[in-house]
């Protein structure tokens, strides 16, 4: 697999799978990868109000002149234009998903005295099987995507929960069963991508607004200081491609490179690292960070900006970057004060300062005459000039 311009091309890396590494050097800033989804589904719990498109998830008014809703299921489904509604009424938003999505909603619904975990669960099962019917090859390229089935209580239950919602004498066809329900479930735990809500520094959390499966973006593998990140521009890019996810290098990167994404903001600590991987991604990190790191006390842990009670919450107070970093090879760090804290330099150059924010910044991408020394967040979106 290559992508459009060739930046990056797919590997299998022992003990890891696939894996993207990059085909020629790059240049930082650069866009590596850009992907469309093959599914988005909302976050939003069952039986909400909606206030974005439940075509292109743009955030939409519903008092706006040009926002319409569906024929059927009315407040439940909205959409931004009569653009949208007509593309989703024959993709993402069919009879089927329609009429399941009433009956979920519906008071009285098993579903609704559940979590939120399982209201979005039960979205994403309704649009994937959807998208079995609709755009077969997709569905099964879902399928080929990393991710062990569990039969579980929540796999039966949303099994049971999906036949009970969803009509369609198609869906036997597929190998609809309890097998394939828990399949699904474990191919979106493991691959799919949050499109954010816009930060807002009042929150501590950032909300995610709906999920999606990018098929080329599944293969990034993880490393706690990654040299990549990536981007989405949900409510500011131009209609029907703003549900697309932009992959852009920290800084520059050789040929023949793994280039890897963090799964989760960086500022986070070793043990809470370790755990989210195995209990979410069913690995072990060894990646060098993590090498460093887990020979530290429980007290040092907490010293490079981690808060404890936050995980999206980077304490600057706390943190031991003071810019002492003496020299840099490829975005690593030799630290000549502090060799207990090799990634100083990664915290210092990349981790964004805005308050509660938690994002790691990417040079825009380069122009004609080299690299940008403008850096992007990839959560709160602010720029800055870079910080040498
Ligand atoms: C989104 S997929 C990435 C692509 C995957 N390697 C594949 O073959 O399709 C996430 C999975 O990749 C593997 N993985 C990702 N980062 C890893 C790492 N740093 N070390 C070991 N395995 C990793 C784990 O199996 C994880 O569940």
């Amino acid at each position: 697999m290559s992508d459009d311009n060739g930046s990056v091309k797919l590997a299998v890396i022992e003990n890891k799978g696939r894996a993207l590494i990059s085909s020629r050097p790059l240049m930082a800033g650069e866009i590596i990868l850009k992907d469309s989804p093959i599914l988005v589904y909302s976050a939003a719990p069952l039986a909400s109000d909606a206030n974005f498109c439940s075509h292109c998830f743009r955030k939409i008014s519903p008092h706006s002149p040009a926002t319409v809703s569906c024929p059927n299921c009315s407040s439940l489904s909205l959409f931004c234009s009569s653009q949208c509604q007509s593309i989703s009424l024959s993709t993402s938003h069919t009879p089927f998903v329609c009429q399941a999505l009433i009956r979920l909603s519906a008071a009285g619904s098993p579903i609704l005295s559940h979590d939120h975990i399982r209201h979005v669960q039960a979205r994403f099962l309704v649009s994937a099987y959807n998208l079995a019917l609709v755009s077969p090859p997709n569905f099964q390229t879902i399928l080929s995507l990393q991710g062990k089935p569990l039969i579980d209580d929540a796999s039966i239950f949303l099994h049971s929960l999906i036949s009970s919602v969803c009509d369609s004498p198609n869906l036997g066809q597929l190998g609809f069963s309890v097998e394939l329900t828990s399949a699904l479930l474990a191919k979106d735990e493991m691959n799919s991508f949050g499109l954010m809500a816009p930060f807002n520094p009042d929150n501590k959390e950032r909300s995610v607004r709906a999920y999606g499966i990018y098929p080329r973006a599944s293969f990034f593998n993880h490393d706690c200081l990654p040299n990549a990140c990536r981007f989405d521009y949900v409510d500011s890019a131009s209609n029907l491609t703003n549900t697309d996810i932009f992959v852009r290098v920290l800084h520059d990167v050789p040929a023949g490179r793994e280039i890897c994404l963090s799964y989760f903001p960086v500022n986070i600590k070793y043990s809470e690292r370790q755990k989210r991987l195995k209990e979410d991604y069913g690995f072990t990190c060894v990646c060098d960070r993590c090498n460093v790191e887990s020979t530290w006390s429980d007290h040092e842990d907490e010293m490079d900006g981690e808060d404890d009670d936050d995980d999206e919450d980077m304490d600057e107070d706390d943190g031991d970057v003071d810019g002492d970093v003496e020299e840099t090879v490829n975005g690593g760090v030799v630290d000549e004060e502090n060799d207990d804290f090799p990634h100083a330099y990664f915290f210092f150059k990349y981790m964004c300062g805005t308050e509660k924010c938690g994002g790691t910044l990417a040079p825009l991408p380069p122009s004609d005459v080299g690299p940008s020394t403008t850096m992007e967040c990839h959560v709160c979106g602010n720029l800055s000039k870079c910080e040498d």
